[in-house]
């Protein structure tokens, strides 16, 4: 029986490489998939994992059926056993709708990857669905740490390190120090994203407010 499954984990938490993998070993049994990604941070249409490993993917796109994409090919007598839908947070519910109907009613195995929430600690439309409509939920196994070293369960967004809370939901861009910045954040500091555990979400503390903290401890005049 086909199952649809919703790998989930903060940014950096090994998705994209699970996802590569997943095909690897899908492929090198002998079932034939299909790849897709949306809005990956390379700009391009492939699916690419921090440790390097990157592989051509469908763009998804608002227009994107799933449906027609499997029914396309077994028109032309090309089989399709799975699908791996990478930056599935950025799929519309409609979109995700779907996949479970490709799952049901075309015997598709469907691979979903993402996080499940936003900068402002909110689900995305894609995740919330799949969430809902998954026959499995997994977490990524390896934990991302936050910079007091608990489990990350978070990821904020950060301008030149500071954490913010207002903005457009999406913005394309690295964890902080890694990878080019965003052109759209250019003339407002750099942004970037940064792994962080609740307690330090919550209080809107990142790692570079700890580091100017420890900076502003060292520099405290004691004995005055
Ligand atoms: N140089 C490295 N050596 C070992 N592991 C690495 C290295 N660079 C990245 N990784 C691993 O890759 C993970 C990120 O994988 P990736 O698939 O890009 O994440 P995601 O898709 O969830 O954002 C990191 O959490 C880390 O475990
Ligand atoms: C939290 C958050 C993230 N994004 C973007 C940033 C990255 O381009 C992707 C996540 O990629 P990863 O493979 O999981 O590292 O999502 C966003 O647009 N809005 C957000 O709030």
């Amino acid at each position: 029986m086909a199952e649809l499954v919703f790998f989930t984990g903060t940014m950096d938490s090994g998705k994209s490489t699970l996802a590569l993998q997943m095909d690897y070993n899908h492929r090198a049994g002998g079932r034939r998939g299909l790849l897709f990604t949306s809005r990956d941070r390379s700009g391009e249409a492939v699916i690419s994992s921090r440790l390097g490993l990157r592989t051509p993917a469908i763009e998804v796109a608002a227009a994107t059926s799933f449906w027609d994409e499997v029914v396309r090919r077994r028109t032309h007598a090309a089989e399709v056993d799975y699908l791996i839908c990478d930056e599935a947070q950025f799929y519309t519910a409609a979109q995700v709708e779907e996949l479970a109907r490709v799952v049901d009613e075309l015997e598709v195995d469907v691979y979903a990857f993402g996080i499940g929430t936003d900068f402002r600690a909110r689900l995305f439309e894609g995740s919330r669905r799949l969430v809902e409509l998954a026959d499995r939920i997994e977490t990524l196994q390896v934990p991302t740490l936050c910079w007091c070293g608990r489990r990350a369960t978070h990821n904020a967004r950060t301008v030149d390190g500071r954490l913010v809370l207002t903005g457009e939901q999406v913005v394309v861009a690295d964890i902080a120090g890694r990878g080019p910045a965003p052109a759209d954040g250019a003339d407002q500091g750099t942004v970037g994203y940064e792994t962080l555990c609740r307690r330090h979400y919550m209080a809107g503390r990142t790692a570079s407010d700890a580091n100017l903290l420890g900076e502003a401890e060292q520099l405290l005049p004691f004995g005055d």
